[in-house]
């Protein structure tokens, strides 16, 4: 019991990494700064920027959130018009310092900095190949292997990049700098997003369109799968590393992560759940009083649940926004009053009422369970629980921590029984059909259907422990 309420007090699914970044526009590293704090949801392990006069490459770095890692005097070590930030959620390699982005690679030929959202499924294979030929890694990281690989080709460095990166596998999102240009890349599956944006007379981009609104930028498009964009101060050339290319953006960034005024793929983020929320109503219709959200990330399909049932939305569970990923654990004693101390059921709304309640999804079935015996504690005379996505029935590998096989709850439970155990008077998941219909079709399910979109090498062996 312990255990589980200090999983409900940290926050489940982890969070992928983001990545931003400045061309041609002045005080760059300040502006990553202020990007970063807009991605912070998406990692918190560690933060860095790097940023370049033309001369030079600086990077500073940290573990912990943004405005832990970095104040005035720091920012001010980043000179010049070009910068790339990274906020960090580890997905290979373990967390620790050497781990934290950019990552820079030292070389006569030119320093260069890289900045990776994602994760590459081929990466242990790569690192035996290239520890074998010499190589000597820094980190252990997965991100480290496209330097490796840059280094080994032969031409100019955005030659080199187009050389290397076809034998990546797996998700990246990467920004590249060198003294003289930015490269911003996308992954053949697009699993991982990225966009553009103009300020003034230079360039943004960004894992997440929302950081733009933050430092007065103007979107102009997301990229493409398999592009890579050479920005330089006269141009932006846009290449494609191969044609093979799928679209694959991860549901689980409409779904879950991503904020709710970012855009993925021309899709607003709140308008995608709430348009998933409206087909969950359709899908599983039940009898009830009121429709409630839990705070923040299930709000809105809460809100498209309500459009579509007429059943009045309400607001029957209230969140401390400083409990979280920075929450210091309270001793055994207290640890059962923690729960309260992350969400409170408002007993004003919900005494004697029939609840719809929608959450975005089940991992573990913890916060489910939590959330219903608060809200029956509260007076709640029925909760039926309402899923705007489906079961998650195996592991992420392309940059998202969803726990093991086995953390799964839907592996060992059916819906009758998950409902059962979470103390719901129903339960029922929004079907595949419903996420497509909701998402749009160029989407990756794996984690609900277990239909890898890319070959899983080596990680397929521990797939089932
Ligand atoms: O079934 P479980 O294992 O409990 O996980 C599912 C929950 O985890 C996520 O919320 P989380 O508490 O991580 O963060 P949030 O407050 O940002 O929604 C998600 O939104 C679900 O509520
Ligand atoms: N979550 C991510 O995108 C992580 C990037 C990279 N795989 C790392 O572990 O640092
Ligand atoms: S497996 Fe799930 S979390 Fe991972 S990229 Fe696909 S949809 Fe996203
Ligand atoms: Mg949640």
């Amino acid at each position: 019991m312990i255990k589980e309420i200090e999983y409900f007090l940290s926050g489940k699914i982890n969070e992928e990494c983001g990545v931003f970044g400045v061309f041609n526009v002045e005080d760059a590293a300040q502006l990553t700064y202020y990007g970063l704090h807009s991605l912070q949801h998406r990692g918190q392990e560690g933060a860095g920027i790097a940023s370049s006069d033309g001369e030079s490459i600086i990077r500073e770095k940290g573990e912990g959130l943004v405005t832990e890692v970095f104040n005035t005097e720091r920012i001010a070590k980043l000179p010049g018009n070009m910068s790339i930030g990274h906020v960090r959620y580890s997905t290979t390699g373990g967390g620790g310092i050497e781990n934290v982005q950019p990552i820079l690679v030292r070389s006569h030929t030119g320093d260069f900095v890289i900045a990776h959202n994602g994760n590459i499924v081929n990466a242990k294979e790569l690192k035996m190949q290239l520890e074998a030929m010499g190589s000597i890694f820094h980190t252990t990281s997965d991100s480290e292997i496209i330097g490796h690989l840059i280094q080994r080709e032969v031409g100019d460095f955005h030659e080199k990049i187009l050389k290397a990166l076809p034998k990546l596998e797996g998700a990246f999102s990467f920004l590249i700098m060198n003294n003289e240009n930015l490269f911003v890349i996308r992954d053949k599956n697009g699993f991982r997003p990225l966009s553009m944006g103009k300020l003034e007379d230079g360039y943004v981009f960004s894992s997440e369109s929302s950081a733009f609104e933050i430092v007065g930028a103007d979107y102009i498009r997301g990229l493409k799968p398999g592009e890579v964009l050479k920005v330089s101060k006269d141009e932006i050339e846009s290449f494609q590393y191969t044609d093979c290319t799928q679209d694959k953006m991860c549901s689980m960034e409409y779904i879950y992560f991503s904020r709710p005024d970012s855009s993925i793929n021309g899709l607003n983020v709140h308008t995608s759940r709430r348009n998933c929320g409206a087909i969950l109503a359709k899908e599983s219709p039940v009898e009830a009083d009121i429709v409630i959200g839990v705070p923040d990330s299930s709000l809105s399909s809460a809100m498209g649940y309500s459009d579509f049932s007429g059943i009045p939305y309400e607001m029957g569970l209230v969140k401390n926004r400083y409990v979280g990923r920075t929450f210091i654990k309270p001793n055994q004693h207290q640890r059962e009053r923690g729960v309260k101390m992350k969400l409170s059921a408002m007993e004003a709304v919900v005494k004697d009422k029939r609840v719809v309640l929608v959450d975005d999804s089940i991992v573990r079935g913890t916060t489910s369970k939590h959330i219903i015996k608060l809200l029956k504690d509260a007076g709640a005379k029925e909760v039926h629980m309402r899923i705007a996505s489906s079961p998650i029935i195996s592991p992420c590998f392309y940059g998202v921590d969803t726990s093991t096989y086995n953390e799964l709850i839907s592996t060992r439970l059916s819906p009758k029984e998950l409902g059962e155990y979470i103390g719901a008077d129903s339960l029922a998941f929004l079907s595949n059909d419903g996420m497509i219909e909701g998402l749009g079709k160029n989407i990756c399910l794996a984690c609900f259907t277990g239909k890898y979109p890319t070959s899983m090498f080596s990680l397929l062996e521990n797939l089932k422990k």
